[in-house]
């Protein structure tokens, strides 16, 4: 399949990285404003390509699209330290005006995945702006802050993040939402998983485990200056569940309509993915506590799409 990526910064070019080396693609095509920054990019993931299985990777123009059946977007700018991912929207959604008709007159039967912030309302402006279905425009959403929760869940309890299913809702950023109630280790509740291995969920650790999930992206930042590596491999994990018609269930972004009392917002629950794009959503069960939150979330997102013309 070939694999379309707009914006060759860290993001884009991670995800080329890490789509190189972990399948998915035959064929990896990337583009930027800046073409040097893309070519240069595109042969330095070329020279990974021997290390791994064979894969087409060069840099590109709109044309080049043509057939792809992922184009992930990734051009925009980025959060500096302390700024949140909403505080990104006019500008990136001015970068989206420009590069979501080239993309879809190029490769109309693409799947968009979206990875530029706020990502969540970025995948509403693609969907606006491309006419396409819903299930057809997806955002990376909370893919990456489920991988967190997996990865500090499972250290704590001592065993692999992939052994622990736990999902992270609604937006990509400050309102999140950790699904503790519904969380599972092996097949047992996290609470008794947690007790049986001697290692208790307590208030503190619990805080300690939504800080490390919802501040993450601040603390990378501050220390240097962006993330891009687990972004990288997210995305690559969403296009490759496509390619392989997989019928994944992982945490993505899409139109979601009748959520916590919002009629239609944009946002994360866990979906399976095919070929096709998005077939089902999961309505995760939830306590009280988080159910309010998710409502709250919703309603954020809801009230920053109304702030756009489009
Ligand atoms: N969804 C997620 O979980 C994550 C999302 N991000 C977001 O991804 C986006 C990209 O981040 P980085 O790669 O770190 O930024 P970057 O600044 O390294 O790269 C952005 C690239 O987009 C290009 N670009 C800008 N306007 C363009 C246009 N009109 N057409 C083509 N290319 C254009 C720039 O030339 C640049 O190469 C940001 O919005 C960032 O917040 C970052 C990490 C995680
Ligand atoms: C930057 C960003 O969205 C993240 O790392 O979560």
């Amino acid at each position: 399949m070939k694999v379309g990526i707009i914006g060759s910064g860290m993001v884009g070019s991670s995800a080329g990285f890490a789509l190189a080396l972990g399948g998915g693609a035959s064929e990896i095509v990337l583009i930027d404003q800046n073409p040097a920054r893309a070519m240069a990019e595109a042969e330095d993931i070329s020279h990974a390509v021997p290390f791994g299985r064979p894969v087409s990777v060069r840099a590109g123009d709109y044309a080049d699209l043509a057939e792809a059946g992922v184009v992930i977007l990734a051009a925009g700018v980025s959060q500096k330290p302390g700024e949140t991912r909403l505080q990104l929207l006019e500008r990136n959604a001015e970068v989206f005006r420009t590069v979501i008709g080239a993309v879809t007159r190029a490769a109309p039967d693409a799947i968009l995945l979206v990875a530029t912030n706020p990502v969540d309302v970025m995948t509403h402006v693609a969907t606006r702006l491309s006419g396409l279905p819903p299930a057809r425009v997806i955002g990376s959403g909370t893919i990456l802050d489920t991988a967190r929760f997996r990865s500090l869940l499972g250290r704590h309890l001592g065993i692999a993040s992939q052994s622990v299913h736990a999902y992270v809702l609604g937006e990509h950023g400050d309102s999140e939402v950790l699904g503790w109630s519904a969380a599972r280790a092996g097949s047992v509740p996290i609470a008794s998983f947690a007790a049986q291995v001697g290692a208790a969920i307590t208030v503190a650790v619990r805080a300690e485990i939504d800080q490390g999930v919802r501040r993450a992206a601040y603390r990378i930042i501050e220390g240097k200056g962006a993330t891009w590596h687990g972004i990288g491999a997210g995305l690559t994990r969403i296009v490759r569940a496509i390619a392989a018609d997989e019928g994944a269930v992982l945490s993505i972004s899409t139109r979601t309509l009748d959520i916590g009392g919002v009629p239609s917002v944009t946002l994360s629950l866990p979906r399976v993915i095919t070929r096709s794009g998005i077939t089902a959503e999961l309505r995760p069960e939830l306590d009280a506590v988080e159910t309010k939150a998710l409502a709250a979330s919703a309603s954020l997102l809801a009230e920053t799409e109304a702030t756009l013309a489009l």
